[in-house]
């Protein structure tokens, strides 16, 4: 009895997601089973020729690169990777625009601009023209980083500054304390979008800003969250006016993988009387 267990968690895992994920025509000829359809999400894959992560990784099982306990871990990571990073950086986005009203405002607006009086949800085009809530979004992300900090095992010296850093050394890279550093960011604890104006970020390191980690091992979700990000906090401004109750003095953490608070994040939600 036990010895199947495994066997039936892996089909029903990866049965799930599948049939979430996967257009119920035909699993794996994706681009057949979508030809003449014109929305967005579909032609973001076929007019593209991009294959969806879980087709990639049926058709690596078919040549015997993978099996389905390697399916089963890729599925866990981006579940585990992409959950509670977006969840963390979720609420502290949303406890930063409800202690500044005027920066939320401006959210607003933006969003009526775009969106004017209808009721639409948003598609990718609208979520590409919220410039202003992109900028919010990666302040947010400055000030609390939802991964903050990430780790390097050397593989071979390395020499910064005047330090030579020895291989087989575990180094920690803080992300949390680089983005607060007073050099690269004056008045590093106010809450300013306009630090990612386009020619402010010009003027800064490549490195000085590194939510997703940097590099060949970064984070491949990184353009994914944005848009979760946005879509999220555009349907709630839309809709609700957000009122301080937790206050940035007031977070405590916890020592996690995750920037996490020790007490829950509390914001108020008023309905707005013309939501849009
Ligand atoms: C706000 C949201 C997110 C943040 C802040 C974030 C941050 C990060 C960071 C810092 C890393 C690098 C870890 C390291 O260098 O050790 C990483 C890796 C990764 N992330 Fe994200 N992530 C987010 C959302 C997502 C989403 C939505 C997905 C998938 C849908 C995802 C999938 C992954 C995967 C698979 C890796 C490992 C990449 C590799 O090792 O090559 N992440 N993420």
């Amino acid at each position: 009895m036990l010895r199947k267990i495994p066997g039936f968690k892996d089909t029903f895992l990866i049965g799930n997601v599948l049939e979430i994920c996967l257009p119920p025509e035909n699993g794996i000829n994706f681009f057949e089973a979508v030809e003449g359809r014109d929305d967005e999400y579909i032609m973001m894959y076929a007019k593209k020729k991009r294959t969806a992560m879980l087709d990639l990784l049926i058709l690596a099982q078919q040549e015997g690169l993978i099996n389905s306990i390697g399916i089963e871990e890729e599925v866990d990571t981006f579940m585990f990777e992409g959950h509670d990073t977006t969840a963390a950086g979720l609420s502290y986005c949303l406890m930063l625009l409800a202690n500044h009203p005027y920066i939320q405002d401006k959210v607003f607006v933006e969003q009526r601009e775009i969106f004017g009086d209808t009721k639409r949800t948003a598609t990718l085009k609208d979520l590409n023209a919220m410039h202003y809530l992109d900028r919010c979004i990666k302040e947010s992300f400055r000030l609390y980083p939802p991964v903050p900090f990430i780790s390097r095992w050397m593989n071979e010296s390395v020499t910064l500054s005047n330090y030579t850093v020895p291989a087989g050394t575990s180094c920690n890279i803080h992300i949390y304390d680089l983005h607060r550093s007073e050099l690269l960011y004056p008045n590093p604890s106010l809450f300013d979008p306009d630090r990612f104006l386009p020619e402010n970020v010009a003027k800064r390191h490549h490195y000085a800003y590194i939510p997703f980690s940097a590099g060949p091992r970064n984070c491949i979700g990184q353009k994914f969250a944005m848009m979760v990000m946005k879509s999220i906090v555009s349907g709630i401004i839309r809709n609700f006016e957000l009122h301080p109750v937790t206050t940035c003095s007031d977070l405590r953490f916890q020592v996690d993988l995750i920037l996490r608070n020790s007490e829950p994040v509390y914001i108020k939600f008023t309905k707005r009387e013309i939501a849009i």
